[in-house]
């Protein structure tokens, strides 16, 4: 399906991805990762996430056994999950290497529409390439990424479409203003003019920078421009909405801002995000996980549910025992294959 918004101008294609740089996928076999969440989310989360790897799992266990029933703590109410409609994405067995040296291992999650899903990970988790994978920006050797259940690889534009991105580093032009920038990727999306400035002035009102729109971007602050760039990548209504450390080098009170307003579009606008960080509190209780380390998922599920499985007081000890060192953290050493 095209999907063509504007009113007066034709659609131009989302720009093309360069290559990546793949070397196919990777030896070593994963621990057994956590799945958890209230029983609808385990079951949607399960039934794609868990797809079964090319052979046994006999890695380490990564994680201490589930709490007991009667010590787990309730789960937070979820989100309903429909699981007629295809999740806004779909990740499945993918995996990636840098010039031969594994970096992502056969990777699985899902992110349902409406829920803040928080994709955690410490620093060289993989987290960026991942990222880069599911916008394209790499070719993914092997696995698939379905967007809207739109095969990435196969179905390409068609597939990236309603996909919002913020990446980590800044890509606004510093030279011309807010309007500017904003109008330019509007029109990359085929939306007419006045489409187009309505949606501008809409969303830099919702994030509290309308006042700056005629402003050049170099005259911004770093919270400023974060926020053009989040308003800039709602402005074709996407519905799933991709962002990378988003709020690297802001202050607290810009984070918090900036975080609260992404949980909102998630439930308000039922679009799906994902969210990367390596930061605990920028997790709210009803939000999903998925817990990369060393290129590996080793949890998904609601918060409640990763806490409870790792027997952990709460998600910042949960997300310490997830990630604390151990055998077979590096997938290019593949020291817990079997
Ligand atoms: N272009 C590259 N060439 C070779 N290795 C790379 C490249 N980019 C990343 N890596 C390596 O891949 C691994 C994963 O990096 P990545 O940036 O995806 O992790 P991350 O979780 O996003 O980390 P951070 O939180 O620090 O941004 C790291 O070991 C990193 O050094």
């Amino acid at each position: 399906m095209t999907r063509r918004e504007s009113d007066d101008e034709p659609q131009a294609a989302v720009p093309a991805a360069p290559p990546g740089e793949g070397a196919g996928p990777t030896a070593a076999t994963p621990p057994r990762p956590v799945r958890s969440g209230p029983p609808r989310r385990r079951q949607a989360v399960a039934k794609a996430a868990a797809r079964p790897p090319a052979r046994d799992q006999a890695g380490e266990e990564v994680v201490a056994p589930a709490a007991s029933a009667a010590s787990a703590p309730a789960a937070p109410a979820a989100a309903p999950v429909d699981e007629a409609q295809p999740a806004a994405l779909a990740v499945a067995d993918l995996s990636f290497a840098y010039r031969g040296r594994p970096v992502l291992d056969r990777v699985a999650f899902r992110v349902e529409r409406g829920v803040f899903t928080a994709l955690l990970g410490p620093n060289g988790a993989g987290k960026t390439t991942l990222f880069s994978l599911v916008t394209r920006l790499f070719d993914a050797p092997g696995g698939t990424v379905r967007i809207l259940g739109r095969d990435a690889g196969r179905d390409g534009a068609d597939a990236l479409a309603p996909l919002g991105v913020v990446f980590q580093s800044e890509t606004l032009d510093a030279d011309l203003t807010v309007r500017q920038n904003l109008r330019y990727f509007a029109a990359l999306h085929g939306l007419g003019t006045r489409t187009a400035d309505a949606r501008i002035r809409e969303e830099l009102e919702a994030i509290g920078v309308l006042d700056r729109i005629d402003d050049r971007v170099r005259d911004l602050n770093g919270g400023h421009r974060r926020r053009v760039e989040i308003a800039r990548a709602l402005l074709h209504r996407p519905e799933l909405l991709l962002l990378d450390e988003a709020t690297v080098g802001l202050d607290v009170p810009t984070r918090r801002a900036i975080v609260a307003r992404v949980h909102r579009l998630a439930r308000e606008r039922h679009i799906g995000v994902l969210w990367t960080t390596h930061l605990i509190d920028e997790v709210e209780p009803d939000d999903a996980l998925v817990v990369l380390v060393a290129g590996r998922v080793v949890a998904t599920g609601d918060v409640a549910g990763v806490v409870a499985a790792t027997a952990a007081a709460d998600l910042s000890a949960a997300y310490d025992r997830l990630t604390a060192p151990g055998p077979g953290r590096d997938p290019a050493a593949g020291s817990n294959a079997p």
